[in-house]
């Protein structure tokens, strides 16, 4: 599949940016356009590949904003969102429309520059095209506090609401005990990039031959016409040796064609990896068997994309989502060192890690509306003598 990919506030970029590294090392192709949008010009400075004319700064003409973010307002960040969309719009003049199967806005939602920017975007994405428009969204993790909660709460319904299919990534689930929060975060966007660049990438051709079973970007898009919240499971193991002896031009000079490797045990490797993938880390927690759909995409070198491994995995999974859609295709690599499965399991309902949100959000509304109460009680009490005899000018 081919997108227009969207970066919204600081996370929403870095995460675009990585999806570029992985496109250049992994050779495959995912974006017809990428552009990162904030308020904060220091953070689209930050960036490391994504072209200098493709980092677009909103807000400056705005006094509380000036180029120096919207300090976690969401509010802030939607308004000046709105004041800017002509301008966004004119960016986007250069999306090869006829190339590109959808829009994939990228925000995290904890923030004010995403959260409230990101759902203004896709909703006025949804009305100008006729491609469907994405979201991937990122879940603050809950040490950092009731505001981002409640920040992510708010946007994530109306993200959901703008967005033909909501990808979720959550922080949480993904928080690392040890190093800096940048080398922290740094590592999480690596590793979301090669999710999701190695499934919606899939069936976008490298030059390596066609299977009898590729996906395509067809598969992907009706998995993800359910609508609702959808997660990524991912494995990878290492290629056989066998494998590796015969890639790149050397190799393919070399072999003989000649292939000793076991057609039972590549059938197991893959249905053990996409078993794996499903019972380890999805990008956010749900309950598998909540999944409307699901799409399984298994990306290697040919030689080693088991069709039996695929059939295996696919019913095994029918079993697991209790799902009848359930769709399994390859993405064949004829250079990649490793054979790696992605898995999207489409409008799942049940996300702890939302309710649990939704929990935090509502405390964290009640205790600002408490404090700003008792603040206002305390200012007044301050101002006025004990007896009240005085008038005020
Ligand atoms: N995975 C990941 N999450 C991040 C990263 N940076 C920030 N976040 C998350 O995204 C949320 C929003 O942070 P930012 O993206 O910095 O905020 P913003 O949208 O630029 O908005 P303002 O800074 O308020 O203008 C945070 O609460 C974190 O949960 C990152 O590099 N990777």
């Amino acid at each position: 599949m081919n997108l227009a990919a969207i970066g919204f506030g600081n996370a929403g970029g870095k995460i675009v940016d990585r999806f570029l590294a992985f496109e250049e090392r992994s050779g495959r192709s995912l974006t017809t356009e990428a552009l990162a949008i904030n308020s904060a010009e220091i953070d689209l400075a930050k960036l490391e590949v994504l072209p200098p004319d493709r980092r677009l700064i909103i807000g400056q003409t705005d006094e509380r904003v000036k180029g120096r973010g919207v300090g976690a307002d969401p509010e802030l960040g939607s308004e000046i969102a709105r004041q800017d969309l002509t301008e966004i719009e004119r960016q986007l003049d250069t999306v090869p429309i006829h190339e590109t199967d959808g829009f994939l806005v990228v925000a995290g939602l904890g923030g004010g520059t995403g959260s409230g920017g990101a759902p203004e975007l896709a909703e006025r994405l949804g009305r100008i095209y006729e491609e469907p428009i994405y979201g991937l969204g990122v879940l603050p993790s809950a040490d950092e506090g009731g505001r981002p909660s409640l920040n992510a709460a708010r946007s994530l319904q109306a993200f959901a609401d703008a967005t033909d299919n909501l990808m979720v990534f959550d922080n949480d689930a993904w928080r690392q005990t040890q190093g800096s929060v940048a080398a922290g975060y740094d590592r999480t966007n690596r590793e979301i990039a090669r999710r999701f660049v190695t499934l919606l990438a899939a069936g976008e051709l490298d030059g390596s031959q066609v299977s009898e079973s590729a996906m395509d970007a067809s598969d992907i898009r009706r998995t993800l016409a359910t609508g609702g919240l959808s997660t990524i499971a991912f494995s990878q193991a290492d290629v056989e040796a066998e494998t590796k002896s015969k890639q790149g031009l050397l190799g393919r000079l070399r072999s003989n064609g000649e292939s000793h490797t076991d057609e039972g045990d590549l059938a197991k490797k893959i249905h053990g990896l996409v078993r794996k993938a499903v019972q380890s880390r999805l990008t956010c927690p749900a309950d598998v068997a909540s999944a409307e759909r699901a799409l399984v995409v298994v990306s290697g070198p040919p030689r080693e994309v088991s069709q039996k491994g695929l059939q295996r995995a696919r019913q095994w999974l029918e079993r697991e989502t209790d799902s009848v859609e359930v769709l399994a295709g390859d993405d064949p690599r004829t250079d990649a060192d490793a054979l790696s499965v992605a898995v999207l399991l489409s409008n799942v309902t049940e996300v702890p890690r939302v309710d649990e949100l939704q929990e935090r959000a509502v405390t964290a509304q009640e205790n600002s509306r408490q404090q700003a109460a008792e603040r206002r009680a305390e200012i007044d009490e301050l101002l006025t003598d004990e007896e009240n005899e005085l008038d005020p000018l």
